[in-house]
């Protein structure tokens, strides 16, 4: 398998790169926001109980989200690979991811990063929120917490996986296909 961590912070283009690197890749695609989104619509229990800390632009609770995760991961035994989209978020996260794969004799191959500034994610956030329905996305205050949360809980991952040798940082400031080329670069090498 081939297992890539998909990191940056909200706005960085994660969900867009995923889509295109999934096709090239053949990797199945786990994108935590998404799965939350999907069960808000439905109603579902899960949905009920993130939708409260979404909507504030907080981190749903470490276990709710690595039970989700690992469920849809079992769901996907005979993948080639997957890509981790929103996820790790924390380190008790990057621990379970850790252990998961381990179980399943697989590791975290990569962590890829997209590298984009403060003020440029808080305008792509918000003009996405004129379109994308995101309550999270149209709110400047919970669009700013969700940064602020991302460096106070998520940006240690960098560290996390920079000792273990895997962390790839890109530019995340270009065409969609631009940076679809600098991650490939990082990708083929992997392959
Ligand atoms: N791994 C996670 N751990 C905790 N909460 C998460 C996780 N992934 C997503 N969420 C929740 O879902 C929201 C939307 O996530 P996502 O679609 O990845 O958006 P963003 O564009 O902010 O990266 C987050 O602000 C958070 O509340």
């Amino acid at each position: 398998m081939t297992n890539l961590v998909l990191f940056g912070p909200p706005g960085a283009g994660k969900g867009t790169q995923a889509s295109v690197l999934k096709e090239k890749y053949q990797l199945v695609h786990i994108s935590t926001g998404d799965v939350f989104r999907h069960n808000i619509k439905n109603q579902t229990e899960l949905g009920l109980s993130a939708k409260s800390f979404i909507d504030r632009g907080q981190l749903v609770p470490d276990e709710v989200t690595i039970n989700m995760l690992r469920a849809k991961v079992e769901e996907h035994k005979d993948a080639k690979g997957f890509i981790f989209d929103g996820f790790p978020r924390t380190v008790a996260q990057a621990d379970a991811l850790g252990e998961l794969l381990a179980s399943m004799n697989e590791e975290v191959d990569a962590m890829v990063a997209l590298e984009v500034e403060d003020e440029i994610l808080v305008e792509r956030l918000l003009e996405r929120g004129e379109t994308s329905g995101r309550p999270d996305d149209a709110d400047e205050t919970v669009v700013r917490r969700r940064i602020k949360v991302y460096y106070e809980e998520t940006a240690i991952l960098k560290q996390y996986y920079q000792k273990q040798g895997k962390y790839y940082g890109v530019d995340g400031v270009g065409s969609i296909e631009e940076i679809t080329e600098r991650l490939s670069k990082v990708i083929d090498k992997l392959i």
